[in-house]
Parts: C-alpha cells; structure tokens; sequence
C-alpha cells in the first residue's frame, strides 16, 4: 500500500517517513544543531515543485516538531515562542493549508514531548489536531487520520530505521526524534545507508 509521508508520534519518541513516487531521490540532512532537512540528491532531475525540499525536524520548545512540508517552521516558531504544542499545531496547519498540488496533499504534523505527543493533519475537509498518549500515524493519503500505531523504538536512530523498513511502498528517507532528560536527538535513514 502507499501512503505518502507519514509521521508516528508518542511521548519520547518519533519518526517522519518520506515515501514518494514522483520524486525518489532526496535524503535528509543536518542542519546545524536542531534541523534536519530533505533535499533532492545529486541524482534528481530539477524541479520547481515546491513542495519537495523543507526542513523536516526542529528542535523547539520542550521538545521536537516533525512533518512534511514547509509548516515545519512555523510550528516551531510558534512552539518555542510559548504557543501550547496543540496551539502551535492548529494555528500553523490551519494558516497554511493543504497543498496546493494535483492531489491536494494533506499536510501532516507531529510534537514529541517527554511526556506527551500531538500530531496533526489539515486536509481538503478537515482540520485535526490530538493530543496522544500512546504512538500514533498520520499519512497523507489512505491514512490520514491519526490511529493507534504499535511502534516500538526507543532511540531517535531506531526511530527513523524503523518506519524507513514499514512495509509501505516507495520509501525514501526517514527521520527520527528521541525526546529525553538531556534535550532532543536525532537520527536519520536515507536509502544508501545499512
Ligand atoms: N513532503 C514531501 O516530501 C512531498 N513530496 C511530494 N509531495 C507532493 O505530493 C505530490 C505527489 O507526490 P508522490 O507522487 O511522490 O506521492 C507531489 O507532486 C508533491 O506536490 C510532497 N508534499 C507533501 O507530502
């Protein structure tokens, strides 16, 4: 089954999956301390597309934000400003939208916090932010709603290996979050690492 990128969020731990048909060459990279971002590789045919390159993952307020496109940014302002994490979500999603692209791509959204998670989803019908206690997923297309999702890892490096090898087609690259005492890590997944 595709479906498109996705996030898994609870409390501690998180993840963000780029699957893609349409452009499979990109990977994550670090951005200095607290960001990570998918660019296209050496391998990808130009495009104007403006949806494929954003930051993916930023350390802010008491925890981490992860989510697939440019509304990454403002999530985090917001949530390191003060915003409540749930706040944060709703006010951003809901300022930027869906994608305005061929498929009205969703844009989905994870908090990961020490002891609590949010993840969020504005589609062409509907805008949903919830607070979890336990992990979730949120997909852009056939699932994207949040449900309940067993996910098992307890490391940022084990949360990216993990949703790069769920069995959902066309994965890409992945990153993961670990929200712990001593403050956020990272890890990332691209295709041509083991
Ligand atoms: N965030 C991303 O990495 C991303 N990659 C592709 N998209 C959008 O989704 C459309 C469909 O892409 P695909 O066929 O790879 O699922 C693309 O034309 C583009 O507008 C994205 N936008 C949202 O998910």
């Amino acid at each position: 089954m595709y479906i498109g990128r996705f996030v898994v969020v609870g409390p501690k731990v998180g993840a963000y999956r780029v699957s893609s048909r349409s452009f499979p060459n990109r990977q994550v990279t670090r951005r200095g301390d607290d960001t990570l971002t998918v660019v296209p590789t050496a391998a990808a045919a130009e495009t104007d597309n403006p949806y494929v390159s954003y930051n993916c993952a930023r350390v802010a307020g008491d925890g981490a934000v992860i989510g697939n496109g440019s509304h990454v940014d403002p999530i985090a302002e917001k949530y390191d400003r003060g915003y409540p994490a749930r706040d944060a979500l709703v006010e951003a999603l809901h300022a930027m939208d869906y994608e305005k692209d061929d498929y009205d791509t969703p844009r989905v959204a994870g908090v990961v916090e020490h002891d609590a998670a949010y993840l969020g989803v504005v589609r062409r019908d509907a805008l949903l932010v919830r607070e979890v206690d336990e992990p979730h997923l949120v997909a852009t297309y056939e699932e994207n709603e949040p449900r309940p999702f067993e996910f098992e890892p307890r490391t940022a490096v084990a949360a990216a290996r993990t949703v790069y090898g769920l069995d959902f087609e066309h994965a890409v690259c992945a990153a993961g979050v670990h929200v712990g005492d001593g403050g956020v890590g990272f890890g990332v997944q691209n295709t041509d690492e083991e």
